[in-house]
C-alpha cells in the first residue's frame, strides 16, 4: 500500500489527510479507525456499487464493532441533483445520525460529490470519508474537497469545498468497472500530464496498453502519480483562487457538452477529453503550442479510446453555456490553455474570433 498526505494549512494540521492506495484495502478498517470513535457510520452508495462492495465494507466495519447505516441512491449523473441529495438527508435524519457520525462515500465521483456535499451541510458538517471505486474517482474526484450537485443550467453549480478525513482507494474494485468508465478515468490522468507533469505524460503514453488491460501495478502507479499531482495543487491553492484552476483543463468546453447533451449522455471523462482537444486547438490558434503538439495530444486520447471530436452544438450554444462557467470573472470567460505540453496557464484574453473559429472548425456532427 502507498500513502500520500494532503497537507492543508500550516502542517501539522488537523485538516491534513491521507490518501491510501492499494490492492484489497477496502476491508482494512484500521486505516480509518481513528475517525470512528462513536462506532457508527452512514455509507452512501448506489444501486450498482451496493451489490458489489457494500457488504464487504459493512462486514469489515462490523468486525470492529462499527454499525453502519446504508444509503443507496439511484445510479447516474442525471441523479446528481437536489432531489437525490435530499434522499441522503432523509436517511440521515430518519436514522438519527449525529454530528459525530461520519458519512462514507462508497462509489464513483457522483456518489462522492453528493455524499460530500451532504456531509458538508448536514448538521452544518459531519466527518466525511471517501472510498472511491471508479478510476476517475481514485485519481481525481475523491481528493481535494470539491463536492456538489448539478443544476439544469450548469454542471456542479451548487456545492461546497469540504475535505475528507481520509481517502481509501482499493484498486481491486476497478476489476468490475465497465470498459467505458475505465477509459473515462484515463482522461483525468492524462490531464495531470498535460498541465504540469510532462514526464508522467510520457509514462502514460508508454503504459497505455497496460492501463487499458488493467495491469495491477500500472494502475496503482497511475493512481499514485495522479493523486500526488492533485495533492500538490490542492495544497498550494485549496479554494481555487489561482493554480487550482489548471485542474479545469478541458472542463470549460466539457461541462458545456455534458449539459447540452443531457447529463449522463457523454461521461464526464469523455467530455473532458473532447474539451481538452478544443483547448489544445485554441492554444494553437493563440500561438502557444504547435500543430505537432496538438496531434500528439489527440493521439493520446485516441490511444485511450476517448472521443476527440466535440459535438457541433454551434458556437453560440457553447459560448452561452460557457458563460456560466465558475471561472468567469467580471463577466469575462477564462480558459485553461497550454503554454507547452506539461505547462498550462489561465488565460483571460482569448479573442472572440479565435474562440469562434475553434468551435466552428474543430467540432463535429454527432
Ligand atoms: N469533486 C471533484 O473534484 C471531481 C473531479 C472529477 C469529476 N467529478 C465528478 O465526478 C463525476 C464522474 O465520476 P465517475 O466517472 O466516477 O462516474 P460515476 O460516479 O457515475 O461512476 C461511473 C459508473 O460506474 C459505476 N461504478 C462505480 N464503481 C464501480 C465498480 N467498482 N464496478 C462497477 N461499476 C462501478 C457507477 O455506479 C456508475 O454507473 C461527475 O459528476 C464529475 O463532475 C468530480
Ligand atoms: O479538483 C478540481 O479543482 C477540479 O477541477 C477537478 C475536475 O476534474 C472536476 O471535474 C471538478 O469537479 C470540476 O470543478 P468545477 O469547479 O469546474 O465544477
Ligand atoms: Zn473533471
Amino acid at each position: 500500500m502507498k500513502t500520500i498526505t494532503v497537507d492543508l494549512d500550516a502542517t501539522p494540521s488537523e485538516r491534513s489527510y491521507p490518501i491510501h492506495i492499494g490492492s484489497a484495502i477496502l476491508s482494512q478498517i484500521e486505516l480509518i479507525m481513528t475517525h470512528l470513535p462513536r462506532k457508527r457510520v452512514a455509507i452512501v452508495t448506489n444501486t450498482t456499487v451496493a451489490p458489489l462492495y457494500l457488504e464487504r465494507l459493512r462486514s469489515a466495519l462490523e468486525k470492529q464493532d462499527v454499525a453502519s447505516v446504508p444509503i443507496i441512491l439511484p445510479d447516474g449523473e442525471e441523479y446528481k441533483n437536489w432531489q437525490t441529495l435530499n434522499l441522503i438527508f432523509d436517511a440521515l435524519l430518519t436514522n438519527r445520525c449525529e454530528r459525530g457520525t461520519p458519512v462514507i462515500a462508497l462509489g464513483g465521483g457522483v456518489v462522492g460529490d453528493l455524499a460530500g456535499f451532504a456531509a458538508a451541510t448536514y448538521l452544518r458538517g459531519v466527518p466525511f470519508i471517501q472510498y472511491p471505486t471508479t478510476l476517475l474517482a481514485q485519481v481525481d474526484s475523491s481528493v481535494g474537497g470539491k463536492t456538489g450537485i448539478n443544476h439544469p443550467l450548469g454542471k456542479n453549480m451548487i456545492g461546497a469545498f469540504y475535505q475528507p478525513r481520509a481517502v481509501v482507494a482499493d484498486s481491486t474494485t476497478l476489476e468490475t468497472l465497465p470498459e467505458r468508465e475505465l477509459r473515462a478515468g484515463i482522461a483525468e490522468i492524462i490531464k495531470y500530464g498535460l498541465i504540469r507533469d510532462s514526464i508522467f505524460l510520457a509514462w502514460i503514453e508508454r503504459n497505455m496498453t497496460k492501463l487499458l488491460a488493467r495491469d495491477p501495478e500500472v494502475l496503482i502507479e497511475a493512481i499514485y502519480r495522479s493523486c500526488r499531482n492533485k495533492a500538490e495543487v490542492v495544497e498550494a491553492d485549496e479554494h481555487e483562487s489561482g493554480v487550482r484552476a489548471l485542474l479545469n483543463l478541458g472542463h470549460t468546453f466539457g461541462h458545456a457538452i455534458e449539459n447540452a447533451l443531457g447529463y449522463g449522455t457523454w461521461l464526464h471523462g469523455e467530455a473532458v477529453a473532447a474539451g481538452t482537444i478544443l483547448a489544445a486547438e485554441l492554444s494553437r490558434r493563440m500561438g502557444m503550442i504547435s500543430q505537432v503538439d496538438v496531434e500528439r495530444i489527440r493521439s493520446i486520447y485516441v490511444q485511450a479510446g476517448l472521443p476527440v471530436a466535440a459535438p457541433d452544438l454551434g458556437p453560440e450554444k457553447y459560448i452561452d453555456l460557457m458563460g456560466l462557467d465558475k471561472k468567469v470573472a467580471e463577466g469575462k470567460m477564462r480558459f485553461i490553455l497550454l503554454q507547452q505540453i506539461g505547462e498550462a496557464v489561465v488565460h483571460s484574453g482569448v479573442p472572440a474570433e479565435a474562440l469562434a473559429e475553434t468551435l466552428l472548425e474543430c467540432t463535429a456532427h454527432a
